[in-house]
């Protein structure tokens, strides 16, 4: 199909390496390729550099991308392999998602050393997490739980969970299954009581505005309700980011032609929390994502998005 090499940039975590290979597969299965006409090129980012202060205070999401984001503007690689969950609202100019792998279970999963479940903790017991989304949820069922922040990948966090740093932690149940590590989940959390954030679970392609050659190869790996799924979520989202940093979750699902969204926005300590629901046809994924962001702000009120900055 081409003549030189594709170079697919990635962050060096055994996650991201996973989520890059898969994607290489479905590119050398979609069109007949050999495994070496596509090279992974490993990318270190600043949040994976910095591991010792909370991601909300050294700049968000974006310090997982940055670096990879530069090398896909500049031609250095010809598209990047991300967790669509850490890819913010607004991209660099010139870059887009151009598709979406078939998603994962997008459900958090709760991980105990001595209990099997949230509700089982003992009073007042550690639960590590860096997710404000997590932390509210996490306040909002169990205030009388010890919060601690929890930074580092997938492994390093169990490694602290085992050595006894917390007794508990939550991580997207997406990326344990991918690292065949699905066994150490002791319980799944309910989608509507504990919802993720949007995009969790997916894999997204981002790549360059204009690049016909690159999107047209990875067209046949889209996933068309993973898509309509992320559409409605990354749309919620946007609405809400350009008035908040509140924590927010929000999951679409698809059944037939029918979209069904669930949205929850809630104050950083669990204390107050805003739910919407929004249905439609699947055309109009992202109306109906901007159109519930809309609506539990408007049920919030102004105090809830400026009283706890
Ligand atoms: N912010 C880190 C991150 N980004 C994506 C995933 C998991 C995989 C996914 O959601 O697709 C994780 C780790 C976690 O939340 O457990």
């Amino acid at each position: 199909m081409q003549t030189k090499t594709l170079k697919i940039g990635t962050r060096g975590s055994a996650l991201a390496l996973v989520q890059a290979h898969e994607t290489r597969d479905r590119l050398v299965k979609a069109h007949g390729l050999n495994e070496s006409d596509i090279e992974i090129v490993v990318i270190s980012t600043s949040g994976d550099r910095i591991q010792d202060r909370p991601l909300s205070e050294v700049g968000g999401k974006g310090l997982f991308t940055l670096e990879i984001e530069e090398q896909l503007a500049d031609g250095r690689i010809d598209f990047a392999v991300h967790s669509s969950k850490d890819m913010p609202t607004f991209l660099p100019e010139g870059l887009h998602l151009s598709v979406f792998l078939e998603r994962e279970d997008p459900r958090d999963a709760f991980i105990g050393r001595d209990v099997k479940s949230l509700a089982d903790l003992p009073l007042g017991a550690i639960v590590g997490s860096a997710s404000l989304r997590r932390q509210a949820l996490i306040k909002r069922l169990r205030p009388d739980l010890k919060l601690v922040n929890f930074r580092g990948n997938v492994q390093t966090r169990l490694r602290k969970l085992a050595d006894g740093e917390v007794d508990a932690t939550f991580l997207a149940y997406a990326g344990l299954k991918r690292l065949d590590l699905g066994h150490v989940v002791t319980e799944l959390m309910d989608s509507r009581a504990f919802p993720p954030a949007p995009g969790q679970g997916a894999i997204t392609v981002e790549s360059r505005i204009g690049d016909d050659r690159i999107d047209n190869l990875l067209a046949p790996i889209n996933h068309l309700p993973t898509s309509t799924a992320l559409a409605c979520e990354r749309a919620f989202l946007g609405t809400l980011d350009g008035s908040c940093r509140t924590p927010l979750a929000g999951l679409a699902t698809i059944s037939g032609e029918v979209l069904h969204f669930h949205g929850m926005i809630l104050l950083p300590d669990g204390s107050e929390v805003h739910e919407v629901t929004g249905e439609g046809a699947v055309a109009d994924a992202a109306q109906i994502g901007r159109d519930a962001a809309l609506r539990v702000r408007e049920m919030a009120g102004a105090h809830f998005f400026t009283d706890w900055l």
